[in-house]
């Protein structure tokens, strides 16, 4: 029988660089720089406020219920990762907490992303490790089942695969393929210098309506002012 669970150690990981662009324009201008792509969805909540991450994907594919795959993949993570967690069928178990995330902030893992659930979340605040899950849960889990590490997977609607970048803050989660983020850090930063102009004409009082010119758009649509 084929085997069908692997610990990859070996990825390949963006520049630190692009890495940090992206931080920079966060989850929604990268959303749109890639052409609306890649946003995980709104199940996955910030556990707390005012936090921007952005990191290559380590990977974590587990059975639902049982966390040995997580501890697995500790070994692999490299400084300025981000551990993206998921399970083989839905689960909202707390599978993760404040001891797995000191492992992970010894090797210098800046935050985890997860399809399932979380606890200790006040600890994980007062430490800083930033976490970004579907569900709170005190729920108890297991170190039972195999599982992959470093292999494609699912989240919210989006793969995730290893070392693409995925960046978190208070608008959820976006993912950039590996191959991709040169060019998305590029087009971010254009959209950010677009958003600054527009935001002037704005702030001088110049209407959205006249900007973008929707004023024919309006009419075109059959859409009539009465006073
Ligand atoms: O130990 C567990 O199963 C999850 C947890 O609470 C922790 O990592 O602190
Ligand atoms: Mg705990």
């Amino acid at each position: 029988m084929p085997n069908r669970h692997v610990v990859v150690r070996n990825i390949d990981r963006p520049a630190a660089d692009v890495v940090a662009r992206l931080a920079e324009a966060g989850v929604s201008t990268v959303h749109e720089a890639i052409g609306r792509r890649g946003f995980a969805g709104t199940g996955l909540r910030p556990n707390q406020r005012n936090v921007r991450m952005a990191g290559p994907a380590v990977t974590v594919s587990s059975h639902p219920g049982d966390n040995l795959m997580i501890h697995a993949a500790v070994e692999v993570c490299r400084p300025g990762d981000v551990l993206v967690v998921t399970t083989t069928s839905p689960s909202t178990d707390g599978m993760f907490g404040e001891l797995l995330a000191t492992s992970l902030a010894a090797r210098g893992v800046i935050g985890l992303v997860t399809g399932a659930g979380v606890r200790d979340t006040a600890e994980l605040r007062d430490m800083g490790f930033h976490v970004w899950a579907r569900s709170v849960s005190a729920q108890g889990t297991v170190k039972a089942s195999p599982g992959s590490v470093n292999v494609p997977v699912a989240l919210g609607g989006v793969t995730v695969s290893p070392g693409d970048v995925v960046v978190a803050d208070d608008d959820g989660v976006v993912v950039v393929p590996l191959a991709e983020a040169d060019e998305a850090a590029e087009l971010a930063e254009k959209r950010l210098a677009k958003e600054a102009a527009t935001r002037e004409v704005l702030r001088s009082g110049t209407l959205g309506v006249d900007h973008y010119g929707l004023r024919a758009r309006l009419a075109d649509l059959g859409v009539v002012y009465q006073d």
